[in-house]
């Protein structure tokens, strides 16, 4: 299924709406019980109490739904079945006031017209200035108004109503109309800020990762290895780092080209990505060297799982135009101690380790021990 780009906007929209909406939990019931007390002046007590107590539901009820929605966080896919949602919940209350208009109404009553007309121009104005975010629900939250616009004529046909009706539709018409420039306004703010957060994702992505290979690169690879390192001392959980180096690169260069020796970089990442797991760290130090940081790892865990790297990366046949290169590489792995005051202590000691493995013939696994001395443990392929 092709996603609709406007979904997200639309579910910003949403979002918008419902945040400009929650303020309503301190003005709607103090404005709701205002209205029920005016009301009791042309209604029966009992009327009066008895829309209160309903409004007083509806509101409960739509804040409520506002509140489910923040906390699904659903994502644009679902923004219409939550716009539905809403508008069921919020057009009640709309329903509601506008209703007073009908009901409520006693004509010849100056006071009475008053109070009839404060309620229009109140659900008018402030359906544009909150409900402008999200089109749909601005036209549905106009809906009712216009009709309790257009109720009072057809109950009683006489000139002064019609001319009253014709007025309140003119201004229904002109509100949605700066509603609309607003919704325009807002939808293009929204828009860019989608388009701002994207670009910095981006940047920060390529800020962070290797061009050629798509694994984090060195800088962000010594951040992360800081952090790992500092949380290995707060909960001694171990900590194994392997240096991964691909074994007479320059010759591949030489004999395949540059673009040869980069889609074996390429390969050897990918089969280094399928074995390691999501809370493992792997990033390219530089050139043909690479990094592995293991958090949560016994040390018997890292030197098997650099056997397998060594064993996958040997079991590679890699094809560069009409020729097949077999790379392999050499391994060192070191386990974090005291003695690693900083991160550059821990790939010292893994350095060493893997140099030795050169030294030994390359394509095999040396492990340093723990603490500052170096004595090569050798792991043979
Ligand atoms: N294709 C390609 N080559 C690179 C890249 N970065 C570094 N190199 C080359 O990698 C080669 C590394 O050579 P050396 O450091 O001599 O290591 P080696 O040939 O692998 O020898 P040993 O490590 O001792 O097995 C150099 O020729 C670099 O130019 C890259 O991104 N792409």
């Amino acid at each position: 299924m092709i996603a609709d780009p406007r979904a997200r906007v639309r579910l910003a929209q949403l979002h918008l709406y419902v945040d400009v909406h929650r303020h309503d939990r301190f003005v709607a019931p103090v404005l709701t019980v205002i209205t029920g007390l005016l009301l009791s002046h042309w209604v029966p007590m009992s009327w009066a109490l008895t829309w209160l107590g309903i409004e007083l539901l509806i509101i409960a009820h739509y804040l409520w739904v506002y509140r489910r929605f923040k906390q699904a966080q659903p994502p644009p896919s679902e923004e219409r079945r939550w716009a539905n949602r809403i508008a069921l919940a919020h057009g009640a209350h709309m329903l509601a006031w506008s209703s007073l208009v009908v009901w409520a109404w006693r004509p010849g009553d100056f006071g009475n017209l008053m109070f009839v007309m404060l309620v229009h121009v109140g659900l008018i104005s402030l359906t544009v200035s909150m409900s402008h975010a999200h089109l749909r629900l601005l036209l549905l939250d106009m809906l009712p108004p216009v009709l309790a616009l257009i109720a009072p004529p057809l109950l009683e046909p006489s000139a002064f109503h019609i001319g009253l009706s014709a007025l309140g539709m003119a201004f229904c018409a002109l509100m949605l109309l700066v509603g609309r420039q607003i919704n325009a306004a807002t939808t293009e703010a929204i828009e860019l800020r989608q388009r701002n957060e994207q670009l910095i994702r981006e940047l920060q992505s390529q800020a962070s990762r290797d061009a050629l290979t798509g694994v984090i690169n060195r800088r962000y690879l010594m951040e992360t290895g800081a952090r790992l390192l500092q949380q290995h001392r707060h909960s001694g959980e171990p900590l194994a780092l392997l240096i991964i180096d691909l074994d007479h690169f320059k010759q591949i260069n030489d004999l395949h080209g540059h673009l040869g020796g980069d889609e074996v970089l390429v390969a050897v990442v990918n089969t280094c990505v399928q074995l390691v797991r999501a809370s493992d760290c792997f990033g390219r130090l530089g050139g043909e060297e690479f990094a592995l940081i293991l958090p949560n790892t016994q040390f018997a865990q890292a030197r098997d799982l650099a056997e397998r790297l060594r064993t996958a990366i040997a079991a590679l046949a890699i094809s560069v135009k009409t020729e097949t290169i077999r790379p392999t590489i050499s391994v060192g792995v070191a386990m974090a101690s005291d003695d690693d005051v900083t991160l550059s202590d821990l790939l010292r000691r893994a350095d060493m380790a893997m140099y030795d493995a050169k030294a030994g013939g390359r394509n095999r696994v040396v492990c340093a021990p723990a603490g500052g001395r170096h004595t090569p443990q050798p792991a043979h392929p």
